[in-house]
């Protein structure tokens, strides 16, 4: 999906809402249990209670290699399962040497051969341009640079200063040489609020993935106020405070609650940025 094409969805959807799918085996509802792959009938039944809310959803494939080959499995038939209108992202924090980091581009993106095609999947910059560049090999598909990351240990490394800038900062300048704003995108915590303005002006054209709205506390309001550009700029986010809404019967319909929430305040968002 190109640039263009994401933001007529997010323009259709009044929402920039990504629903991130990370199956936790003993969080599931009990009902589900009695499927073959309960993993998958939740994702399913997740997808379908709110993919007319959304605009991309998110497996973290962490989530599914902790259970081996049948988890790879659920992975990919989850991704068969999501409409094709739908971004997708393979949260994967991939990068490694250059033929090493082509292996794994095609494994998240070449159909032919892992029967997936996701639109994108997130990278780490440490290892640098040449851990990247294979990446951007695929027409229309996406690399999600790291750049500022919502957990604590962002402090460690990424908020250092390096030279003149901070090293989140030299990642979205020096990274900005490797792809314009068409197959770059990166994520920045909502946790970090306060630097989205600093962070705009850096990368004014690219789509920030952002997490850590919901159950790490992030505020979608606050992240806004700086974050959004022309084209929305902004997907949003949201694992658990979705998928896990209850953990009853009705956990796909609480789980659409949760949902509409948050597509609602964003169609709000979007009016009064004009942007719809
Ligand atoms: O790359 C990510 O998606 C990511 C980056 C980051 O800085 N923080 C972060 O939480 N994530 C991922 O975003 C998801 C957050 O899910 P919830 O906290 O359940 O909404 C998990 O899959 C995390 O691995």
């Amino acid at each position: 999906m190109n640039k263009q094409q994401l933001f007529e969805q997010i323009q259709s959807k009044k929402s920039f809402l990504c629903i991130g799918l990370d199956p936790v085996l003993d969080k599931l509802p009990k009902h589900l249990l009695k499927y073959e792959d309960p993993i998958l009938e939740f994702n399913k039944q997740l997808i379908d209670a709110t993919h007319d809310l959304c605009v991309a959803y998110k497996p973290n494939t962490a989530f599914y290699e902790t259970r081996g080959v049948k988890g790879w499995d659920t992975l990919v038939k989850t991704w068969k399962h999501i409409p094709k209108d739908i971004f997708t992202i393979a949260d994967a924090k991939r990068g490694d040497i250059g033929n090493t980091s082509a292996m794994y581009a095609e494994a998240f993106f070449k159909e032919e051969s892992s029967e997936m095609s996701f639109d994108s999947v997130t990278v780490a910059p440490y290892m640098g341009k040449d851990s990247v560049t294979p990446f951007l090999a695929y027409q229309d598909k996406w690399v999600i640079l790291l750049a500022l990351t919502s957990n604590e240990g962002s402090q460690d490394f990424q908020a250092k200063q390096s030279g003149n800038q901070k090293l989140f900062e030299q990642v979205i300048t020096t990274s900005q040489q490797w792809a314009d704003s068409n197959q770059m995108m990166y994520v920045v915590g909502a946790t970090k609020p306060e630097e989205f303005q600093n962070i705009r002006n850096l990368a004014p054209n690219n789509f920030l993935l952002v997490p850590g709205i919901g159950a790490q506390g992030g505020s979608l309001s606050a992240v806004c106020e700086h974050g959004l550009n022309n084209q929305c700029g902004l997907l949003i986010n949201a694992g658990r405070s979705v998928i896990y809404a209850s953990n009853g019967e009705d956990f796909a319909e609480k789980a659409r609650e949760e949902a509409l929430a948050l597509q609602q305040e964003m169609e709000q968002i979007l009016k009064a940025a004009n942007l719809i």
